[in-house]
């Protein structure tokens, strides 16, 4: 397991229902040493008591890896090439690699699972992603979750999803790696817009609008950069964006909200102590936007909030014009 945040702490307490030994990679030896002492992460879902006969924390990524047969990269986008600095194709030969990430990883404007294959050398059928509706905060209280295993490699989606599930998670798979990547992604922009908007004093009415509208641009996104016959009604789909559209426990939507309050970005990111993907995969999505020439006006008013620094609620009053 390759990181140390929320995320990475719910995916270790579903794993160790199972039978398995894991090795825990965290950046901070401070980190580590609170973990060996007292079992549980001193940052983050914090309650979570973690299983120390399964679960061994290292700052050490490379004696981490040597032995894996499952490497699960949970850290933010952003970070991911500093965590995976001084590694190489021969350190992930061989195994499953599978993206618990929900963003793009910035300048290269590519997904996770693409600078795995590229860099990495990791081939194509040992892809695999985490993905679905799920917030880390549900898991700790054992709320009844569904998870989707997505990869290309039907036998390698199946191993994952006999991994993942237990008494509160269920398990589901499907080939559309790159497809439900891209719909993961974008939900957090979504979450944001629903935020902002919220931030601004629009109400539930309006917040369907929007989320009805944010399905149509997923489907004009995926159809564009990688079509496929895909049923966005499957809950990797629709299911990711209303949960990260209306859950209290969303990062994206609370930076959003904070964002139509009137908080700076920076401000709104010091407040959070947690990362929002979505401020971050919103500059290579509009990227993507520009190169295959879309129409995708919530994610652009969302990019000229963040970005151009345009006001909010200008933004959002244009934004009403497109909607229906
Ligand atoms: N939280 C959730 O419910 C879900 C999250 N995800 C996805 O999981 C991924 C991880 O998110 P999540 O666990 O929520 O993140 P958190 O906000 O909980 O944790 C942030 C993590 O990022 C690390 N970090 C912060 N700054 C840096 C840096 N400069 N370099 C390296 N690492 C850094 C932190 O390490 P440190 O503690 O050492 O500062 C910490 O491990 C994201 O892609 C998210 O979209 C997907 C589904 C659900
Ligand atoms: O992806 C997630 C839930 O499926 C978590 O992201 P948010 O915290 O922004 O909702």
């Amino acid at each position: 397991m390759i990181g140390g945040g929320s995320w990475a702490t719910a995916i270790l307490k579903i794993l160790s229902e199972q039978s398995v030994r894991i090795r825990w990679w965290l950046r901070d030896p401070k980190t580590v040493a609170h973990v060996q002492q007292y079992a549980h992460n001193p940052r983050y879902l914090s309650d979570v008591s973690l299983d120390r006969t399964k679960i061994t924390p290292t700052t050490d990524l490379k004696e981490a890896l040597s032995d894996a047969d499952i490497v699960v990269l949970a850290v933010p986008a952003a970070f991911v090439e500093d965590a995976l600095a001084g590694l190489g194709p021969a350190d992930f030969r061989g195994k499953l690699v599978v993206s618990a990430i929900k963003g793009m990883i910035p300048e290269s404007h590519c997904l996770v699972t693409d600078l795995l294959e590229d860099r990495y050398g990791v081939a194509e059928r040992d892809l695999c992603i985490i993905a679905g509706p799920c917030h880390a905060e549900e898991v700790a209280l054992e709320r009844q979750s569904y998870l989707t295993l997505a990869g290309p490699d039907e036998a390698q989606a199946h191993r994952m999803a006999d991994l993942m599930r237990c008494r509160y998670v269920s398990t589901a798979t499907s080939p559309d790696l790159r497809g439900i990547e891209y719909a993961a992604v974008l939900k957090n922009v979504y979450a944001i817009a629903c935020g902002i908007c919220h931030g601004l004093g629009y109400g539930d009415n309006f917040q369907a609008i929007l989320v009805a509208n944010a399905l149509r641009e997923i489907g004009t996104f995926l159809d564009a950069v990688c079509p496929t016959h895909r049923n966005l009604n499957e809950s990797a789909y629709v299911g990711d964006l209303l949960v990260t559209a209306y859950s209290q426990f969303s990062r994206n939507r609370t930076f959003g909200n904070m964002i139509g309050r009137g908080y700076s970005v920076k401000s709104a990111q010091f407040e959070m102590d947690m990362v929002a993907e979505g401020y971050y995969a919103v500059k290579s999505i509009h990227e993507l936007i520009k190169r295959h020439r879309l129409v995708m006006p919530i994610t652009q008013a969302v990019y000229r909030i963040l970005y151009d620094r345009v006001s909010p609620n200008l933004e959002v009053t244009l934004l009403k014009n497109y909607l229906r």
